[in-house]
C-alpha cells in the first residue's frame, strides 16, 4: 500500500494525528460539553452506589448510626432500597442521555469527514489516481471513517467514564480502607507491567490488519469493474483465488491480533480478579477481627470491581484509539492531498461569456507524464487553431493525441511552453471557467447510473427537457432512446451496461452538444458506430461543429476527410500540418496512413 504509515513514530507524535479531527468536532463542542456533564453526573451517581450498599448492610438492619455516618445511615430498610433505586434511575438517565449525545456527534463527525475526504478526492487531477486505486479510496471512505466514528461516538466517552470510574473508585477505596487499597494497588501494578508489551503488539497488528483489508478492497474494486473481461478470458477462478489469498492474509493478520488481544484480556482479568480475591481474603480476616465492618468490606469490593471494570474498558478503548490513529493517518493523507492542478494565485481570469468560438495556440509545449519524467510525451508542439476551424489530430498509436487533449483540459500542466485559449494562457484562467468552455466526447463514453434524460443533461444541468431532446435529436440518439422501454426515463444501468457502444457514444455526443461550449474535443467520437449510424452521427457532429472550434482525434481517416486542417503527430512531435488535400499530395506520414486505409 501507500507509504503513508509512519508506523514507527513515537506514540505522542502519533496521538497528535487525532488532533486533526478537532476541526470536525469543534462545531459540535456544545454537545460534547453536554455529554461531558452527563458523564460526570453518571459517574458521580455510580460512585455513590457502593456507599448506599455499605449503609444498607451496616445500618439497614437496625444498628444505630453514629453521628458521622451521613444522612443515608438514618434511613429505614425501605428507605435504603428507595435511595438505591433512585440512584440507579439517575444513573440510567445520565447514561442514556450521554449515549445519545455522543453517538450523535460521532455520526455527524463521520458524515462530515466522509464528505470532506470525498470532496478532496474528487478534485484531484488524474496523476493522483495513477498511484492510488479507487478501491483503496473507497475502503478509506467507509472502513477508516467507521473507525473514527467508533472513537468519537463511543470510545472517547467510554474512556473518560472508565477513567472517572478508576480515579474516583481508587479515591473511594483509599477512603474506605487505606491498608487494603495500598495492598491492592501494589499487587496490580506488578501484574500489569507485562500487559503493556502485549498491548504494543496488538497495536502493530491492528494497523497491519487494516492495511490488508484495504489491499483486498482495492483488488475487488479493480476486478469488479472488469468482470466481463475477466469472464471472457475465463479468469474467474484465478481472480477468485487471488482475492481469496488477500482475504486470507487479512484473516491471518486479524487472527494474530485477536490472539494477542484475547491473551491480553485473560491476563487483565486474572490480574484484576486475582488481586481482588486476595484483598477480599485479607479484608475478611479484618472483619472477623472486628477491625472493619461488613458493609465497609462490601463497599470496598464494589469499588474494586468498578476500578477493575474501568481498567479493562480503558484497555479496550486504548485498542480502539490505536486503530483510529491508523485510520486518521490514512484519512488525513487524503484530506491533505494537494491537487497538482489548481487555480494559480493570479489565475482567476475568465473568458468573456459570449465567446462562441475559441482560438487555440500551443507555443513550444513540452510535456512528460509525472510517472515517466524522462520520456517526453509531447516535444516542442507549436500550432494555432483559428476560431471556428475544425482540425483533426492524426498519428500512430501513442503519438500523443490524447495527451494534447489532457493538456487542453488542464488535467496536467505543460512542463515548458504555454497553451493559449483566445489569447490567454490557460494557467491564468480559472480552472472552472476553462473547462466550462470545453465540451469533450471521450473515447470511452461514460454513462452514469441515471436515466437517459439526466445522462444527457449532465452536459448542462440547467438545460430544459426540450433542450435535452434537441441535443439528443442532433446526436441521432433520439430514435433509439424512444425505443427504450421507458423512453427518456429509462435507467441506463451502472456505467451504461444496458447500452451498445454506439448508443453510449451518441449519448456522450448529445451531452457534449448540450454543453454548447466554444471548443469541442472529439476523441474518436464515432469509433463505436456502424457505417449507417456513423453517417448519421457525423451529420450531428457537423451541426455541432458549425461555427465552433473543434479538435478531432481520428484513427479512421475517412471520418475526418472534411476537416479544414489536419495535424499529424508522431512520437510527441508535429510532423505534418495542412489541409487533407495538401497532405495527401505531400506523400508523408498522413499519405502513407491514408493509403493504408482507403484508395484514392
Ligand atoms: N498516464 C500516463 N502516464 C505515463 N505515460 C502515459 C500516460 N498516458 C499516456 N502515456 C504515454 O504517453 C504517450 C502518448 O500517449 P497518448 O495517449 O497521448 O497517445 P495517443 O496518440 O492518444 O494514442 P492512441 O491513439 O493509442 O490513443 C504514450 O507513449 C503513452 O504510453
Amino acid at each position: 500500500m501507500s507509504n503513508s504509515h509512519a508506523s514507527q513514530d513515537a506514540p505522542s507524535r502519533r496521538f497528535s494525528v487525532l488532533r486533526n479531527l478537532w476541526p470536525f468536532i469543534r462545531p459540535y463542542r456544545g454537545r460534547m460539553l453536554l455529554a461531558f456533564l452527563l458523564l460526570c453526573l453518571g459517574s458521580g451517581t455510580l460512585l455513590l452506589v457502593p456507599l448506599a450498599f455499605r449503609d444498607l448492610i451496616d445500618f439497614g438492619f437496625g444498628q444505630q448510626p453514629k453521628a458521622s455516618s451521613g444522612w443515608l445511615a438514618s434511613l429505614s430498610l425501605n428507605g435504603h432500597f428507595a435511595a438505591l433505586f433512585g440512584l440507579a434511575c439517575l444513573w440510567a438517565l445520565a447514561i442514556a442521555g450521554r449515549y445519545y449525545t455522543v453517538n450523535w456527534v460521532g455520526e455527524r463527525v463521520t458524515a462530515d469527514l466522509r464528505s470532506a475526504v470525498y470532496a478532496r478526492v474528487v478534485q484531484q487531477s488524474p496523476a493522483f489516481f495513477e498511484t492510488l486505486q479507487t478501491g483503496e479510496v473507497l475502503s478509506r471512505l467507509t472502513g477508516d471513517t467507521t473507525l473514527i466514528q467508533t472513537v468519537v461516538g463511543s470510545s472517547i466517552s467510554m474512556g473518560l467514564r472508565s477513567l472517572f470510574q478508576c480515579v474516583g473508585g481508587m479515591a473511594m477505596l483509599a477512603m474506605t480502607s487505606f491498608y487494603l487499597f495500598s495492598l491492592n494497588l501494589g499487587l496490580m501494578s506488578v501484574l500489569m507491567l507485562p500487559l503493556f508489551a502485549i498491548g504494543r503488539q496488538v497495536k502493530k497488528l491492528s494497523r497491519e490488519s487494516q492495511d490488508k483489508i484495504a489491499d483486498a478492497s482495492a483488488l475487488a474494486g479493480e476486478i469488479l469493474n472488469a468482470v466481463p473481461t475477466v469472464q471472457a478470458y475465463t479468469q474467474e477462478n484465478s481472480e477468485i483465488q487471488r482475492f481469496a489469498k488477500r482475504a486470507e492474509l487479512s484473516f491471518i493478520t486479524a487472527i494474530r491480533r485477536s490472539r494477542f488481544r484475547a491473551a491480553l484480556s485473560a491476563l487483565i482479568i486474572m490480574a484484576v480478579m486475582g488481586s481482588i480475591v486476595f484483598v477480599l481474603w485479607v479484608g475478611a480476616q479484618q472483619v472477623r477481627a472486628g477491625e472493619m465492618s461488613g458493609g465497609q468490606l462490601a463497599a470496598f469490593v464494589l469499588y474494586a470491581t468498578l476500578v477493575a471494570s474501568g481498567v479493562s474498558t480503558l484497555a479496550e478503548v486504548w485498542g480502539d484509539l490505536m486503530r483510529a490513529i491508523g485510520a486518521a493517518e490514512r484519512l488525513m493523507e487524503l484530506l491533505r492531498a494537494q491537487t497538482a492542478i489548481s487555480d494559480a494565485a493570479d489565475g482567476r481570469q475568465v473568458l468573456p461569456a459570449d465567446a462562441d468560438a475559441a482560438e487555440i495556440a500551443f507555443r513550444h509545449v513540452v510535456f512528460s507524464y509525472p510517472s515517466r519524467p524522462q520520456i517526453p510525451a509531447l516535444a516542442q508542439i507549436n500550432f494555432t487553431i483559428s476560431a471556428g476551424e475544425s482540425v483533426a489530430l492524426v498519428g500512430p498509436s501513442g503519438a500523443g493525441k490524447t495527451t494534447l487533449f489532457q493538456l487542453l483540459l488542464r488535467f496536467y500542466d505543460a512542463g515548458q511552453g504555454e497553451i493559449l485559449f483566445n489569447g490567454r494562457d490557460i494557467r491564468r484562467l480559472s480552472l472552472q471557467n476553462l473547462r466550462s468552455n470545453i465540451a469533450i466526447v471521450p473515447q470511452d463514453a461514460v454513462i452514469f447510473s441515471e436515466n437517459a434524460l439526466e445522462n444527457i443533461r449532465y452536459g448542462r444541468p440547467a438545460a430544459s427537457d426540450a433542450e435535452v431532446l434537441r441535443a439528443a435529436q442532433a446526436a441521432q440518439a433520439d430514435e433509439f432512446i424512444r425505443r427504450l422501454p421507458e423512453g427518456y426515463q429509462t435507467f441506463l444501468g451502472e456505467r451504461g451496461v444496458r447500452l451498445s457502444g454506439g448508443q453510449r457514444q451518441r449519448i456522450a455526443i448529445a451531452r457534449a452538444m448540450l454543453k454548447n461550449a466554444p471548443l469541442l474535443l472529439l476523441d474518436e467520437a464515432t469509433s463505436a458506430l456502424d457505417a449507417e449510424s456513423e453517417i448519421l452521427v457525423q451529420e450531428g457532429l457537423n451541426a455541432a461543429m458549425q461555427g465552433r472550434t473543434s479538435l478531432i482525434i481520428a484513427h479512421r481517416l475517412a471520418t475526418v476527410k472534411k476537416v479544414d486542417r489536419i495535424i499529424v503527430l508522431d512520437q510527441g512531435r508535429v510532423v505534418e500540418m495542412g489541409s487533407p488535400e495538401d497532405l495527401r499530395k505531400q506523400g508523408g506520414l498522413y499519405a502513407r496512413l491514408a493509403n493504408l486505409q482507403f484508395d484514392f
